[in-house]
């Protein structure tokens, strides 16, 4: 008798006798002072439930119409972060390493990327187009730009003028593009200075020394004389490394892996919480 009675109460669905109603607020009471404002929003969605349509039969429209209503806002399909900031890059790494090559590619992948032309009071060589590879202008209108401040940074290359023209980079930000700024390491300093962190400073190296002088044997586009200045320069300019946000390896064969490289650190850049905010 007594083994049946357990069993029947082991088997039963319902308790053999009533259970006191569940003690809701019990657990809430306990909480921290500031978790009662849940509480409040429970019983506020108990109360208006009589109007929910059902989960299971409603449609999405109908139950986006109702959420809205017991929240008493609407819905905005706004992006809920800011576009991001355009970005100022500036690429650079010792002579040879490649900054052409990737700046080139990066160039083909990349959509709203804007290449400053560099303005130079250099003459034009054959096969160079103006506005393309450089904006030649005279020395008396390079002065007058020095003058006027519309060069974010100038230097002397060669006996020639060189200089970063702010205007380009204004309009083309003005447009939501990406500026990629290509200079040697003494601009990159120089840039740095004028930039601050609201520039991203890229190092680009060879995977070794090695691999940098083969590059350049390979280039034929040195003399014996040069090659050794350059190589005594990348010596020096490698120790530089610490004053750029990024390094990119750009190795032998290895092109596509660093484009992908500067891609994901434009895209790491657009995802930053706190935006860099380049003023020119
Ligand atoms: N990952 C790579 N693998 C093999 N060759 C490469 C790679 N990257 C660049 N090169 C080649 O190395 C040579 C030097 O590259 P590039 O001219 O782009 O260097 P750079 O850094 O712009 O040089 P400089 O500062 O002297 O103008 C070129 O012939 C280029 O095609």
């Amino acid at each position: 008798m007594f083994r049946r009675f357990s069993t029947a109460l082991f088997h039963t669905k319902h308790p053999p006798f009533p259970l006191p109603p569940k003690p809701i607020f019990t657990a809430l009471q306990t909480l921290p002072k500031g978790l009662l404002f849940t509480s409040t929003i429970k019983m506020a969605d108990t109360h208006k439930s009589h109007s929910f349509p059902s989960l299971e039969k409603a449609s999405k429209p109908e139950l986006l119409r109702a959420l809205e209503s017991s929240l008493g806002t609407s819905f905005s399909s706004d992006s809920i972060l800011p576009t991001p900031n355009p970005l100022i890059l500036v690429i650079s790494g010792p002579s040879g390493v490649g900054k052409d090559a990737v700046i080139k590619r990066l160039r083909e992948v990349r959509e709203n990327l804007h290449f400053v032309v560099t303005s130079t009071s250099r003459t034009m060589r054959p096969g160079e187009v103006d506005g393309k590879d450089y904006i030649f202008v005279s020395k008396e209108e390079f002065l007058s730009m020095v003058k006027k401040d519309e060069l974010l940074e100038y230097a002397m290359v060669y006996g020639d003028y060189k200089g970063i023209p702010k205007k380009q980079i204004r309009e083309f930000m003005g447009k939501g593009c990406d500026i990629v700024l290509r200079v040697d390491i003494q601009g990159a300093e120089t840039l740095r200075r004028i930039l601050g962190d609201s520039g991203v400073f890229i190092f680009l190296v060879a995977e070794s020394e090695l691999a940098l002088v083969e590059r350049l044997i390979e280039r034929k586009t040195e003399s014996k004389e040069e090659l050794l200045v350059r190589i005594a320069t990348a010596r020096e300019e490698v120790k530089l490394v610490n004053r750029f946000d990024y390094v990119v390896i750009n190795a032998q064969g290895k092109l596509e892996v660093a484009v992908d490289l500067v891609g994901s650190i434009i895209d790491a850049e657009k995802a930053k919480v706190r935006q860099r905010t380049p003023f020119i």
